[in-house]
C-alpha cells in the first residue's frame, strides 16, 4: 500500500512540517521529505491537528433513519474532521444492551469513515427507575465507558449515585443531561426576559445548576467520574469551577451553539432554534466562551442532533429539540474562540481531541502527529470560508441554525487508520 504526504502543514499551528502517512501510522516527519511512491496532499498555509473526536452524537440508527444513519452521520462527521465520534443511547430501541451497543459499533466499522464508539444507557429505557446493564455493555466488543441517559436527566439522586459508583469498576464515566425535571415541564425556551415577552415557557438556569451541583458532591462523594453535557449557563461554570477546585472527577462540555447564538433568536419563532438546553443569554454566551478558554469547560462537544422536517418544520412547541453539528463545530469553535484570540490552535487541539479522547479512552485518537502514532488526522484551511447551505450538508436532516451563515475554516482532508476520508474538502470516491 502507498501513503500520504502531507506536505507543509503548520503542526498544530506552530513549525510547519512534511508528515508520511504509511500503513495507518505516521512514518515521517520533517522538512522537505521525499515522496516516493506516496501521494502529495498540498497543505501549504493549513493547520493540520490529530483527528477531532466528538463525545456527543445522535446518529438516531436504530429507530430514526429517516432522520440520520450511522453511515449519514459518519460521513457528516469525516467532512466536519472528526475521526471519533461517541454514539448517544437514546435511539429505538435505547442502546441499554450488549446488543444494541454491538449493532451500533458494527455498524460505524462498517461504514468506516469514522470510529464510531457506542455510548451505553444508564437505565432502562431512559426510564430513569433501574440500571441498565452497565457491566454487559463494558465487556461487550464495543467496550463501552461512557453511559448516559441524555434526553433525560437521571434524576434520582440514589440511582445516579449507584451508576457512579458502578462504573468506577471499569474507570467508566456517566455523561448527564442536567436538568431538573420538575423545574422544565412545558418549557419550550430560556426563562428570561425574552420568554416573559414571548409568552413562552421557560427553562430557568437552575434546572441546570442545581443538578451539576448535586452530581459534583455524588461524584466527589464516592470518587467518581462525572461528565457534564451540554452545559449552557454562567452559573454552571461557576459551579464546575468550584468542583474542579475541590480536586473532584468533574468534566463538562459546550456545545458550539452555546458559543455563539441566544434566546433573541426565539423571536423568529423558527423551530430551528429550539435546542435542550435552550439557548441562553449573550452574558451565558460570554461567561462559557471563558470558561471553555481557561479549561473550567474541558471540551466542545457537537449534540448533533438530526430531526426531519416534520419533526422541526411545525409550530414551536411541537418541534422536535435539537440541531445539526458536525459539520459546522469547528468553523463555530474558529470564529468564536480562535479568531477572537481566546484559544490557539493547541487549545483547539486539546478541547475537541486530546482531551474528548482521553475522557472516552479513545487510545488511538487525541494524539498529536508524531513519527510512530497512529494517523488520525485533521487538515484544515483556517483562511478559506463557505456559506452554510442546508440542502449541501450530509445526512438526510436540514435542521442547520447557520444557513446562509459565511464560516470560517474548511476541512480540507481527513485521516482515519491512515486512509483519507476526506480530501480536497470531499469525501474520497472509496469513502463515498
Ligand atoms: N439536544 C437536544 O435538543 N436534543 C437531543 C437530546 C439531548 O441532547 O438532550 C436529541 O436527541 O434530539
Ligand atoms: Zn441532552
Ligand atoms: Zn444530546
Amino acid at each position: 500500500m502507498t501513503g500520504w504526504l502531507i506536505k507543509g502543514a503548520s503542526i498544530l499551528g506552530r513549525e510547519r512540517a512534511d508528515v508520511l502517512v504509511e500503513s495507518g501510522r505516521i512514518t515521517g516527519m520533517g522538512a522537505d521529505l521525499a515522496a516516493g511512491d506516496a501521494t502529495v496532499v498540498d497543505a501549504d498555509g493549513q493547520i493540520l491537528l490529530p483527528g477531532l473526536v466528538d463525545l456527543h452524537t445522535h446518529l438516531r440508527e436504530p429507530g430514526r433513519e429517516d432522520a440520520e444513519t450511522v453511515a449519514s452521520g459518519s460521513r457528516a462527521a469525516a467532512l466536519g474532521g472528526f475521526t471519533a465520534v461517541c454514539a448517544m443511547a437514546n435511539t429505538d430501541p435505547v442502546a441499554d444492551t450488549a446488543g444494541v451497543v454491538e449493532q451500533v459499533w458494527s455498524l460505524g466499522r462498517d461504514a468506516g469513515l469514522v470510529d464510531v464508539q457506542p455510548i451505553g444507557a444508564v437505565t432502562v429505557g431512559l426510564a430513569g427507575s433501574q440500571l441498565a446493564e452497565l457491566g454487559a455493555m463494558a465487556a461487550s466488543a464495543a467496550k463501552v465507558r461512557i453511559f448516559s441517559d441524555d434526553g433525560h436527566c437521571v434524576s434520582d439522586p440514589r440511582l445516579m449515585r449507584r451508576a457512579l459508583e458502578y462504573v468506577k469498576a471499569f474507570d467508566g464515566v456517566i455523561a448527564q443531561h442536567a436538568e431538573e425535571p420538575s423545574l422544565t415541564a412545558g418549557a419550550q425556551m430560556h426563562e428570561g426576559a425574552v420568554s416573559a415577552r414571548l409568552g413562552l415557557a421557560g427553562w430557568p438556569a437552575v434546572a441546570e445548576e442545581a443538578i451539576i451541583a448535586r452530581d459534583a458532591l455524588l461524584a466527589g462523594h464516592v470518587g467518581s467520574r462525572l461528565h457534564v453535557c451540554h452545559v449552557s449557563t454562567a452559573g454552571s461554570v461557576e459551579i464546575l469551577r468550584w468542583a474542579k477546585s475541590k480536586g473532584w472527577r468533574v468534566t463538562a462540555e459546550v456545545c458550539p451553539h452555546h458559543l455563539l447564538l441566544t434566546d433573541e433568536l426565539a423571536g423568529s419563532y423558527d423551530p430551528v432554534y429550539k435546542v435542550n438546553p435552550p439557548l441562553r443569554t449573550a452574558d451565558d454566551v460570554a461567561a462559557l466562551r471563558q470558561g471553555l478558554a481557561e479549561g473550567i469547560i474541558d471540551v466542545v462537544a457537537t449534540d448533533h442532533a438530526p430531526h426531519t422536517l416534520e419533526d422541526k418544520e411545525c409550530e414551536w412547541s411541537a418541534a422536535r429539540p435539537g440541531m445539526l453539528g458536525l459539520q459546522t463545530a469547528l468553523p463555530i469553535v474558529i470564529h468564536t474562540m480562535v479568531e477572537p484570540g481566546a484559544l490557539d490552535w493547541d487549545g483547539v487541539a486539546e478541547r475537541m481531541s486530546r482531551t474528548p479522547a482521553r475522557i472516552a479512552g479513545l487510545t488511538e485518537h487525541g494524539r498529536d502527529p508524531a513519527v510512530g502514532g497512529p494517523a488520525n488526522l485533521t487538515l484544515v484551511d483556517p483562511a478559506a470560508r463557505w456559506t452554510v447551505v442546508p440542502s449541501e450538508l450530509a445526512g438526510p436532516s436540514r435542521n442547520t441554525p447557520y444557513s446562509g451563515m459565511t464560516l470560517p475554516g474548511v476541512v480540507t482532508a481527513t485521516f482515519l487508520h491512515g486512509r483519507p476520508t476526506v480530501l480536497g474538502g470531499k469525501l474520497t470516491e472509496s469513502a463515498s
